[in-house]
């Protein structure tokens, strides 16, 4: 029996997973593609997002959300169920598509297509590491590695220190295909800088393509045939060379919640707001939906740092309350800092009247 192939997508926060996904489906000539989601945080909007995207070949059942935080730790639970509910109807599929959660390790969830079960009838073809080159140009992760690194062989317990570096250079380390995406919002210069760096840190030669909006051909994504499941003991993460002895996890450092908020006298007052109350506590990804009044649409949000775009993407269902929700995920303190004031914040961005909003 042919093992079906899975493609695992895994990036940083919002380099651009899910809008990559999208296109996939849009462009699947015809495969018939199950997705299954990994999200950080309760609310499910990326799943939501595909669901909504009215791609035929997209449907509902099958796209599967696993919302339980970090793959890593529910994959007996959780992933391998999954899975096999999923081959229950192999013959009706012919790829598998997995976004991982922006902040998990893509090296455990790999390592889960050992499981016997799973390995008899899946392989990994190839584990596709989106980049956000607008971020790495602009020198979010460019700390002096050489330090860095030297600081880590001097003491182990500087480990985790850094664990949205490491967390990036683990998700390169991972991959068979690094995408270089938001090509739009750098220039060529920075674009050859931002490939230079992110070649030296995967350490080995590997498939390098740059994107705008994920846009790039199914044939490009899919079809690597990597077999990634036998390779990934050689591409151990940070987490696992320091810590063979599997304690203490990276997401640790990362915290989520859910806020709520009513409807808003604007997209443009929302954003301001959303913006203020962003860069006040350091969040890192904000991503909803919310109620703008006179506004039969819902409008989808999304943030990274400060950059926020909107759109409408579906109208509100009849019987459907015109509420907001955003996850908000940031570094756990400032989370565990900020997470009243960011809930008050948000919540009374919707009490401005529509005059003072525009
Ligand atoms: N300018 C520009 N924006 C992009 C590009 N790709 C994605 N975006 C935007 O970046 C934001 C984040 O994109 P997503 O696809 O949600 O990112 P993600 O990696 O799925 O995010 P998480 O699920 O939080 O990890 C959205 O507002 C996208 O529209 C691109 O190539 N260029």
């Amino acid at each position: 029996m042919q093992k079906i192939p899975a493609t695992v997508i895994t990036g940083f926060l919002g380099a651009g997973k899910t809008t990559l996904i999208r296109n996939l489906l849009q462009n699947a000539d015809g495969r018939r593609i199950a997705l299954i989601i990994n999200e950080f945080g309760d609310l499910g909007v990326d799943g939501d997002i595909l669901k909504g995207c009215g791609v035929e070949t997209c449907r509902e059942e099958d796209v599967v959300e696993l919302t339980n935080g970090c793959i890593c730790c529910t994959v007996a639970d959780d992933f391998i169920p999954t899975m096999e509910k999923l081959l229950e109807r192999a013959d009706r599929l012919d790829h598998i598509v997995i976004e991982t959660s922006g902040l998990a390790l893509p090296q455990p969830l790999v390592a889960a297509f050992n499981w016997p079960e799973v390995k008899a009838r899946v392989t990994v073809d190839g584990v596709v590491t989106v980049i956000d080159a607008a971020a790495v140009a602009a020198g979010r992760f460019a700390d002096d590695e050489a330090k860095v690194q030297a600081a880590r062989e001097a003491d182990e317990s500087l480990d985790h220190d850094n664990p949205l570096e490491e967390l990036f250079e683990d998700q390169i380390r991972a991959a068979d295909l690094l995408v270089l995406n938001k090509a739009d919002l750098v220039d060529a210069a920075a674009l050859r800088a931002v490939r230079a760096k992110v070649e030296a840190e995967a350490g080995r030669k590997l498939g390098v393509v740059t994107a705008e909006n994920g846009r790039l051909p199914a044939d490009v994504l899919l079809g690597l045939k990597a077999g990634t499941e036998d390779l990934i003991a050689d591409r151990r993460s940070h987490h696992e060379i320091h810590h063979a002895d599997g304690h203490s996890h990276d997401h640790e450092d990362f915290e989520s919640f859910v806020a709520e908020g009513g409807e808003y006298a604007s997209v443009e007052a929302l954003t301001a707001g959303l913006k203020d109350v962003i860069a006040r506590h350091d969040v890192l990804r904000l991503k909803g939906f919310a109620a703008i009044r006179a506004k039969p649409m819902r409008l989808v949000v999304q943030a990274v740092g400060g950059r926020i775009e909107t759109y409408f993407d579906r109208p509100f269902a009849s019987g459907e309350a015109r509420v907001s929700r955003f996850v908000v995920i940031g570094l756990h303190d400032a989370i565990e800092d900020g997470e009243a004031a960011i809930r008050e914040g948000i919540a009374a961005l919707a009490e401005a009247p529509a005059a003072a909003a525009e």
